[in-house]
């Protein structure tokens, strides 16, 4: 079942200026139920503007983005801020918790803004402990933790309103590698579990733990591979391929 629908969608900055930058040209694509995509493309090719339209954080300037069945270009500022807070989930590269809270109240959050029940949040802040690891840390407060446990802390956040999508943009970008590969693992647990995920990353490393990279290049998607049977390492070669063609500027 699709759950995000991009159609022809196209996105200029400062249009009516002369320094007016076309940053998506024409992006189409669908991503299913379930799907674990990763994004990559070099600096400037457009993957932020995209995971912000997608985000609700922004519009296109035409084209279409259907996220399960709403019309994000519909939603104004209001609905968008609801909308984001009820279907989206984000993990961010610098965990984005706010140090005045404790990791508890910081998972919480989404769910006090959206005005739901303590019953709620103690019922789904438990097995969220659990998966995530983080019993030891949950009453201390981000500044007090390491790097891993506070993107552990961050999924924990994103996960409790069970998002539609999760939406993160570098989660391993400020990680060493040993802990990027076990929050990276964590993101393959919660897609096996059913959540559909799309990732934005520089890294051929965590790209290839996901099912699917879509490639874009000056504003448009250039190539997309799907990981199907092959290893971690045989898909990071493939997407190292692509990303040396993509650079070289070969079609
Ligand atoms: N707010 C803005 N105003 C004007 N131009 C912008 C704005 N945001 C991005 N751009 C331009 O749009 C193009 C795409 O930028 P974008 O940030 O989406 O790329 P990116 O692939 O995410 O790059 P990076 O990997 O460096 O984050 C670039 O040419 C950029 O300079």
């Amino acid at each position: 079942m699709k759950i995000l629908t991009l159609n022809d969608l196209k996105k200029t900055y400062d249009s009516n200026s002369k320094n007016a930058v076309q940053a998506l040209k024409s992006i189409t694509f669908d991503i299913n139920s379930g799907e674990y995509v990763s994004i990559m493309g070099e600096s400037g090719a457009g993957k932020s503007t995209l995971l912000d339209i997608i985000a609700t954080l922004d519009k296109p300037t035409s084209g279409q983005a259907i996220l399960n069945n709403q019309n994000l270009s519909n939603l104004n500022k209001n609905d968008a801020a609801k909308y984001r807070r009820k279907h989206l989930g984000f993990v961010f590269q610098n965990f984005n918790l706010l140090d005045s809270l404790s990791n508890r109240d910081n998972i919480y959050l989404p769910l006090v803004l959206n005005k739901s029940s303590v019953h709620m949040m103690e019922e789904r802040i438990e097995p969220l402990i659990d998966q995530l690891n983080i019993s030891k840390i949950i009453d201390r407060y981000p500044n007090d933790i390491s790097g891993g446990q506070q993107q552990r802390v961050a999924i924990a956040r994103a996960l409790i309103t069970h998002p539609d999508l999760l939406l993160a943009d570098e989660p391993t970008g400020s990680l060493d590698s040993n802990t990027s590969n076990q929050i990276l693992k964590l993101f393959s647990n919660e897609n096996a579990k059913g959540q559909t995920i799309i990732m934005v990353t520089h890294s051929s490393a965590t790209a290839s733990h996901s099912k699917r990279t879509l490639f874009i290049k000056d504003g448009k998607i250039y190539h997309e591979i799907y990981r199907g049977d092959l290893s971690l390492e045989e898909y990071q070669n493939k997407i190292n391929d692509t990303m040396i063609t993509l650079t070289r500027g070969d079609n």
